[in-house]
């Protein structure tokens, strides 16, 4: 699956480089409104709740229609997310460029461009529209692109989500000067989920580094689970735009990541 998703980016990635070329989104990066600093929100004490905005799925294929993104991150928000996600692939997720750009200007948290990165230019292009966040999956990765696309993220000021699914790849996030690492819960190849992966990974990793779980959160159970094992915030999206109030549905999860006998990350 994941090398089907692969190439169909890199085919949309060269389609825009052509209109848009690289000196070119490089500028509008470099023109855009500063980034807001993820990491920092990512520490603060509680679980956070990162929110996504996710059409469909490979796995399940339309999960909501979302009009309006700006409308949702804007709910998100006022339901306590710590930070927003938004998809911008376009051909399995539904998502684009321009909801990336909606919600940003939407919110006043700092938004994650959750997008199979390849290239720097979709580094550049991130930031052109706004992200403070970039994802980075290193199973979609050879160790040398990851190094580099981690400092040209960090160097644009935006902070760098690294992606694993196992405990190879765990180090070689930590290798490449990883900060916040996410664990999914989904292998990306098979697309099934095992919630017990972070349980498995995140003790190995060291304490300044944040731990996101994500997928496969339906609710605050879930949210607890996977704060007993040491998560600084969980990345939800299915589990929230099939609600009828998304805004509740987060509420919900940012009082359990708040509550007293929710356990918290040690540094
Ligand atoms: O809808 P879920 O099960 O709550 O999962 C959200 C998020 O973790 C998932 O969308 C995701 C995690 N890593 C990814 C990489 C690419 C695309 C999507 C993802």
């Amino acid at each position: 699956m994941l090398d089907e998703i692969l190439a169909g980016v890199r085919e949309d990635v060269a389609r825009r480089q052509e209109e848009v070329p690289l000196e070119q989104i490089r500028q509008l990066a470099a023109a855009a409104t500063p980034p807001r600093d993820a990491y920092a929100a990512l520490r603060r004490p509680g679980v956070g709740v990162i929110a996504e905005v996710k059409r469909s799925s490979p796995s399940k294929g339309q999960l909501a229609e979302i009009a309006d993104p700006a409308d949702l991150a804007g709910d998100y928000a006022a339901g306590g997310a710590r930070c927003i996600s938004v998809l911008t692939e376009g051909r399995w997720f539904g998502g684009s460029l321009e909801d990336l750009a909606a919600v940003r200007t939407a919110v006043d948290i700092p938004v994650l461009r959750k997008d199979f990165v390849v290239s720097s230019y979709q580094v550049h292009e991130a930031r052109a529209h706004g992200a403070d966040l970039v994802l980075l999956i290193v199973a979609a990765l050879e160790q040398n692109v990851l190094v580099g696309l981690l400092e040209r993220i960090e160097s644009l000021g935006m902070t760098a989500l690294v992606e694993v699914h196992d405990e190879e790849e765990a180090d070689r996030a930590l290798e490449a000067g990883a900060r916040v690492i996410g664990v999914n819960a989904r292998n990306l190849r098979t697309l099934e989920v095992d919630r017990s992966v972070f349980e498995r990974i995140a003790p190995g990793l060291p304490n300044n580094v944040v731990k996101i779980a994500e997928s496969g959160v339906r609710g605050p159970h879930d949210l607890i689970r996977y704060a007993s094992a040491g998560a600084d915030a969980v990345l939800v999206g299915e589990g929230l735009v099939t609600q009828k109030s998304p805004r509740e549905a987060v509420a919900e999860l940012v009082n359990a990541g708040n509550h007293p006998a929710t356990p918290r990350p040690v540094r």
